[in-house]
């Protein structure tokens, strides 16, 4: 029970935080929707005066038709000095460089005065992974997700691809863990809690760090040699996806000499999982950085082919020859892993998904629009595997047309999963 005197306090504190948010143009409701070690996060509202001074705001929340943000509010006093020099303006700086990816939560704006600093952050209102996954698995009476409903998540709808573009702008995330993988209203996931990111710069340069939890931790880390960031991401994202299917870790010791041997004698399986998730989890949890699969190869896997598959049945469409191929980047990878290719889908047969809607112009040039926009009864189910097959980022090849796995996209000012036109 919280003396008087304390309440006292946390009601004077709290009071300041609103005034404090209503000085920067939003209104702080009460409700605490989560808490970390030096922070709270709160529910609350953008005004719309601060909608019109603010365009990364405005132009997100006037496509969720709403108002609410989250707050997250660091307690200067409380956090060590450490915390508010490093992981903090990492943790913003990070946010800034992600900006702007549909699975990557997005910072909209920070404040600060010398006792808080502000991070005005998209709200993601349906809890953390690892809550899901406990759900769910209470629900079904049975540990984990199904495989159907983790493929979505890890790849078709998005770990796989809010990974992929951090690296592409040059940010590892060295925290990944189901509690930093946050869930949205829509059934999207959005990656958080950049305060161990590290930028990289497009280098594969080596980190010597230790900065996470031990059981999402590669072994490199554990046993302090300098690492790859971006090869140890692979390692906790392969973490995450046993944790999904199996719900449970699949290496659980507090010491790292432990962790390690357990690591060597590899992961156990649930009886009934599929071949294929197995060999996917195999490949990334490969001891040595360089064996595990790359990005591109996890997203080609063939675990993933289901969604692809779906799209196919739908379109009619016929998977573009493999020999010679030169639009496909999976030749161009570095695993010893057998690697499984995507394949392609050609425009004109995506064309006859499309109809008319304001095409964006993208920086190759080419006009693209978003999937969201093919409105023909029927082709949703195409647009979800579409979707999937360019889940690690949205691109386009414009030398023979068709769409794969290929190259990074950036569209200018437009998140989401294009069409070429
Ligand atoms: N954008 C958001 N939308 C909804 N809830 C959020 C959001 N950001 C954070 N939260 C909630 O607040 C909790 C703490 O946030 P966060 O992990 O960013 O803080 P932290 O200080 O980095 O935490 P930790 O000390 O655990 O690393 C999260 O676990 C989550 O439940």
């Amino acid at each position: 029970m919280k003396s008087s005197g304390r309440l006292k306090l946390e009601q004077r504190t709290f009071m300041e935080q609103v005034h404090e948010c209503l000085d920067n143009g939003y209104l702080l409701s009460s409700k605490k929707i989560g808490s970390g070690a030096f922070s709270k996060v709160y529910l609350a509202y953008a005004t719309q005066e601060r909608m019109k001074h603010n365009p990364k705001l405005s132009s997100d929340l006037r496509n969720k038709h709403h108002t609410m943000v989250a707050i997250k509010i660091v307690s200067m006093a409380k956090a060590p000095e450490e915390f508010s020099q490093k992981f903090l303006p990492r943790e913003s700086s990070s946010l800034n460089a992600t900006y702007k990816h549909v699975n990557v939560v997005q910072l909209y704006e920070t404040y600060q005065n010398s006792q808080r600093s502000y991070l005005v952050l998209e709200l993601a209102a349906r809890g953390d992974l690892l809550e899901h996954i406990n759900t769910v698995s209470d629900q079904r009476c049975c540990p984990g997700l199904e495989e159907e409903e983790a493929r979505r998540l890890f790849w078709q709808w998005q770990l796989v691809s809010a990974v992929a573009h951090c690296h592409n702008v040059g940010i590892v995330h060295r925290d990944l863990k189901c509690e930093n993988i946050l869930l949205e209203d829509q059934g999207f996931l959005k990656l958080t809690d950049f305060g161990f990111a590290n930028c990289t710069g497009l280098k594969n340069s080596l980190l010597s760090t230790f900065c996470r939890s031990v059981a999402y931790t590669a072994p490199e880390i554990l046993m302090s040699k300098k690492y790859n960031g971006k090869q140890a991401d692979l390692w906790s994202l392969s973490i995450i996806l046993h944790a999904m299917v199996s719900g449970k870790l699949p290496f659980k010791e507090h010491q790292p000499h432990r962790m390690l041997h357990l690591m060597r004698r590899g992961p156990i399986f649930k009886p009934g999982l599929s071949p294929e998730c197995r060999d996917l989890i195999r490949g990334l949890l490969q001891l040595h950085p360089h064996a595990r699969l790359g990005l591109q190869q996890v997203a080609a896997h063939h675990w993933m082919l289901p969604a692809a598959q779906e799209l196919f049945s739908v379109l009619g469409a016929v998977p573009e020859p493999q020999a010679g191929s030169q639009d496909n980047t999976e030749s161009g990878t570095d695993s010893m892993y057998p690697c499984t290719r995507t394949p392609c889908i050609h425009v004109q047969q995506l064309q006859s998904l499309q109809q008319s809607k304001t095409p964006k112009e993208s920086t190759s040039g080419l006009a693209l629009r978003p999937l969201e926009a093919c409105p023909r009864q029927g082709a949703s189910s195409a647009c979800q595997a579409l979707r999937s097959t360019m889940a690690v980022s949205p691109l386009v090849c414009a030398t023979r047309q068709p769409l794969s796995l290929c190259s990074t996209l950036t569209i200018r000012n437009m998140p989401g999963h294009y069409l070429a036109n």
